[in-house]
């Protein structure tokens, strides 16, 4: 039978669609009302359903499709643009309805996930012939078997293979500081991939919780409904590319967590996987309880959690943003740093990457370390080849595992598991093989370990069961080798013997009968049947012809027959390819259990096949872009020599432009090494930017950004050399952004995040500041601009860079040590400006503002009066500009810390009196009493100051 009849007849046939009228395909009261009301019994079910799932889309299993109804029609119909039919009435108006047809499901359910719907998918949980057998109108048994959300997919057509898919948990034990940016606010976080098993747990501050969101990238937060009062948290999962669920308070319960965490992981004692906080197993209780609730109580997959505790390098929302280090602020992925660095061959190695690139780490033994992985490989140049053509072939072993786990797999899963088996095999050979005398690095020994782990019969169990290339769904069978199972290749033959025993009944048939244009066919409606044509009917039809061939069928020019022995024969072949399938069904479940008891280490080898690639993929990289390995320590160094930005040097080169000018970065106790430039950088901790717009001072300030991550997540860097002492904190504040903080304008922003930094840096940081005050009165700008140096400086103490196109600044360099300036260079030719975009000593001399306009294209008539204008400016500004204008006599711009005196005054009476008082030690009567001469007081100093 073909599939389009199966669904059109399987569609008309269903005895139990609604047809009686319900009140609101949303509403839970009023769907309630309905089913008191007048709803038949098929409605009523859909109904009850329905009103258990008013969140989501009900996908309600119809035959072969999945039908909408109502509200949910409506919506559904107009996001996947699919037509809007009607089904019956409720109170003289139609029904709205839509329908997917069950084998496209994936795809719509993509396409609504995408979207940010839930589905609750309800399946027929018998065959309707059952219910049947209860009575004409009995409604066939129905329920949901799945909610699907976009932090629970795990069907591959729903995931993006070289993404995590996290479902993340927020959690605080205070309910108002949920989406608050207090520092002291601790949040906890749990975070599960159930298509891998990935899973992380950690704490945050309030403060830093924006900047979680967009490292781990969740596509699900789930909170405590009762605690989402605050937009702004909405606004920042919606940033991180998430959609916010809220769940029952009552979820987050450590005790469950710890007691759910133990059954998941099988272990009696969580200790081996670190301490765990209250609030953190309250955050693992809410994951693991919301997988259950929407997989159904079927168990996912998961893998030890790890700790995102200390070891990491911390960057902020806005910094992350300003660096588009995964995310570009265009939304192009083209332009971030994963973009130019990502040369992994497998979906799982790229996932990885991104998790590395967006958590590098602090500890240099850690990072080094995996440099050693990479310089090896970079070192053996046949054996990243062999290694990467390897790793080509390896199937997503992560995300078949826990499909394979649900219940949810297919034939391909089983094979990409034995594929990846095979490819593990040949890394491990690869790797081994190219140890000797000297061994392995540490990282790469550690992934040889896991992949030697797999346990060896399952391999060859897959290889001698499965075909070559199987097919996708297990319902259709066709993946068992032929050969691997006697019983199977039986039934198999009695099947697609199937038309050589036709053939011979049919030459029986011609001899019995005499007709010779007598054939055996076959047909979706009557099965197999005798076709003869009209004239050659009538032997057939009397007797003793007619006794064994029974007539089914007259039609235009043809008669068609049965005989007792062919619908034999039809049943043998039926149940000859049942047989097979159900065979082959126990085939599957075999193997899946095989597969389900070495889950652990295959998961655990999977995890090393991605490292293995991202290994590679940088070595691969470094060879590709000339990188160099970057020194790491705990030092406080940060001296990058020819430092290029990955991706603008990347863009340029393919753009055919001229080659991207390296520069230097010496912060610290180096310098600049042109001897004229070595004593004016030397001992400078902070560098000056200065130089004409276009002259590439974000450029580089960016670049140095980029090199630390880089280095700090372990890859070689783009650099003749760079020596970092490790960075704890990154901060860089370049261009104005105001999409995290809308309703804020650009200027507040700018203060929010410099205010952040100077709050939150250390003198292990890096801090890089692009244009701090631009975006105000030119006085207050210098003014802010300046204080931030200073405090950076004096306070902070912090390793930074600083581009500004306040000249004024510059005078700073001389008057405080650590501080040195640097300019873009550039030279003029006939009036036209030429960008050398090479850093050298000293401070610009002027902004050739007008002249970077002139190449914009600014019409000559106003560059020409811009000119005047300047002129006349320039001549009337007699202000000093070097400095000598007493500003450093000024306490504000001695760069002390506010507490000792930056903010003080001389306190006031009623603050005299305040201090004076012992609320403990008064009596109401004199409580109120003190309150009145307060007031007088007030009332006083007011006018005084009038
Ligand atoms: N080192 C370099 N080598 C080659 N080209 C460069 C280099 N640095 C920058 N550029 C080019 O110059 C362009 C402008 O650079 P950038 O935006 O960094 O200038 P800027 O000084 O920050 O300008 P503005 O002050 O207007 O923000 C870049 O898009 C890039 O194409």
């Amino acid at each position: 039978m073909s599939k389009p009849d199966v669904q059109r007849r399987n569609r008309h046939v269903e005895p139990d669609a609604p047809t009686a009228p319900p009140e609101d395909g949303a509403s839970a009261e009023a769907v309630r009302a309905a089913v008191v009301a007048d709803a038949t019994p098929s409605m009523a079910q859909y109904l009850e359903i329905k009103a258990a799932n008013p969140s989501s889309l009900l996908w309600y299993r119809m035959g072969d499709f999945y039908e909408l109804f109502f509200e949910d029609a409506v919506a559904a119909s107009e996001a996947l643009s699919i037509v809007l039919t009607k089904r019956g009435k409720h109170q003289g108006q139609d029904i709205p309805m839509c329908g997917v047809p069950v084998h496209r499901a994936d795809e719509y359910l993509q396409r609504l996930i995408k979207k940010g719907y839930r589905v609750a998918v309800c399946e027929q949980l018998e065959d309707p012939a059952e219910a049947r057998k209860r009575g004409a109108k009995a409604v066939v048994k129905r329920d949901v078997v799945r909610l699907v959300t976009p932090g629970t997919v795990t069907e591959e057509a729903l995931l993006d293979a070289k993404a995590r898919n996290y479902l993340t948990a927020v959690y605080c034990e205070t309910p108002h500081e949920i989406g608050t940016t207090d520092a002291d606010a601790r949040l906890a976080l749990a975070s599960l991939d159930i298509s891998t098993g990935e899973f992380e747990v950690g704490d945050v501050a309030g403060s830093d919780l924006v900047g979680e969101l967009i490292r781990l990238a969740p596509s699900e937060v789930i909170v405590a409904d009762g605690l989402l009062g605050d937009q702004n948290f909405v606004r920042a999962v919606e940033y991180a590319g998430g959609k916010v669920t809220p769940i029952p308070v009552a979820y987050f319960n450590s005790g469950a967590g710890g007691r759910d965490l133990k059954a998941c992981l099988g272990v009696a004692d969580l200790s081996a996987f670190g301490a765990f906080s209250g609030s953190e197993l309250a955050a693992i209780a809410a994951v693991l309880k919301y997988v259950d609730l929407t997989q159904m109580g079927r168990k996912p997959l998961i893998n030890p959690p790890r700790k995102t505790a200390g070891a990491r390098l911390f960057i902020d929302a806005a910094s992350r943003a300003s660096l588009e280090l995964v995310r570009a602020a265009s939304g192009e992925k083209s332009s971030t740093l994963l973009a130019a660095m990502d040369r992994t061959v497998t979906g799982a190695g790229s996932r990885e990457l991104q998790a590395r690139l967006s958590s590098p780490l602090t500890d240099p033994a850690a990072i080094e370390a995996r440099l050693d992985a990479v310089a090896y490989l970079l070192n053996d140049r046949r054996l990243l080849d062999e290694l990467r053509a390897t790793l080509r072939s390896a199937p997503d072993l992560a995300r078949a595992l826990p499909r394979l786990g649900f219940g949810r797999g297919g034939p391909r899963d089983l094979a990409a598991v034995r594929d990846a088996i095979g490819v593990a095999r040949r890394a491990t050979a690869l790797l081994e093989q190219s140890a000797q005398p000297l061994g392995l690095p540490a990282d790469l020994k550690s992934v040889c370990v896991r992949l030697a782990q797999i346990p060896a019969d399952l391999g060859t169990a897959l290889e001698s069961a499965l075909v070559e290339e199987p097919p996708l769904l297990r319902r259709d069978g066709a993946f068992v080798r032929a050969g691997f199972s006697g019983d199977l290749d039986a039934a198999r033959a009695l099947r697609d013997d199937s038309r050589k025993v036709m053939a011979e009944h049919e030459a029986r048939y011609i001899e019995e009968t005499g007709v010779k244009t007598l054939r055996v066919r076959h047909n979706n409606i009557l099965g197999f049947f005798i076709e003869v044509t009209q004239l050659n009917a009538k032997p057939l039809l009397s007797p003793p012809l007619s006794e064994r061939f029974r007539h089914r069928q007259t039609m235009a020019n043809a008669v068609r027959f049965a005989t007792a022995e062919l619908l034999e024969t039809e049943g043998l072949i039926a149940s000859a390819s049942e047989r097979a399938l159900n065979l082959e069904q126990e085939i599957f479940t075999d193997l899946s259990a095989h597969i389900g008891a070495a889950a652990g280490d295959l998961g655990a080898a999977a995890a090393a096949l991605a490292e293995l690639d991202v290994f590679a993929a940088l070595a691969q990289l470094s060879l590709e872009q000339d990188y160099a390995r970057p020194q790491i320590d705990a030092s406080m160094a940060f001296e990058i020599r020819g430092g290029r930005h990955p991706v603008v040097q990347q863009a340029l080169a393919k753009s055919g432009a001229p080659a991207f000018i390296e520069n230097d970065c010496v912060l610290g106790s180096a310098a600049l090494e042109t001897p004229s430039d070595a004593a004016r950088t030397a001992d400078a901790r902070i560098w000056l930017v200065t130089g004409p717009n276009m002259a590439g001072k974000s450029t580089f300030l960016r670049q140095n950004a980029l090199i630390t991550v880089m280095a700090q997540m372990g890859s070689y860097v783009p650099a003749r050399s760079a020596h970092i002492g490790v960075v704890d904190r990154l901060f860089s504040r370049v261009g104005a952004s105001d999409d995290l903080a809308r309703g804020r304008s650009t200027f507040m922003v700018e203060m929010v995040e410099t205010a952040a930094i100077l709050n939150q840096a250390s003198e292990r940081s890096l801090v890089i500041l692009d244009e701090i005050g631009r975006g105000t009165a030119t006085f207050d700008g210098l003014s802010i601009a300046w204080a931030t140096v200073e405090y950076l400086h004096g306070v902070t103490k912090a390793r930074a860079l600083f581009a500004t196109h306040y000249h004024e600044l510059t005078a700073l360099a001389r008057k405080l040590d650590g501080i040195a300036n640097v300019t873009m260079d550039v030279t003029e030719w006939r009036d036209t400006i030429v960008f050398l975009h090479k850093v050298k000593a000293g401070a610009a001399d002027r902004s050739y503002g007008i002249q970077v306009a002139k190449l914009a294209g600014l019409p000559s008539a106003v560059v020409v009066r811009a000119r005047e204008v300047l002129d006349r400016l320039e001549k009337a500004d007699r202000r000093p500009r070097t400095g000598d204008d007493g500003l450093e006599d000024l306490p504000l711009f001695s760069a002390v810390r506010p507490k000792s005196g930056l903010n003080e005054r001389a306190p006031s009476a009623v603050e005299k009196m305040l201090r004076a008082m012992h609320p403990d030690e008064l009596s109401p009567k004199a409580a109120l009493e003190k309150i009145y001469e307060l007031k007088a007081l007030a009332e006083t100093e007011k006018k005084a100051q009038s």
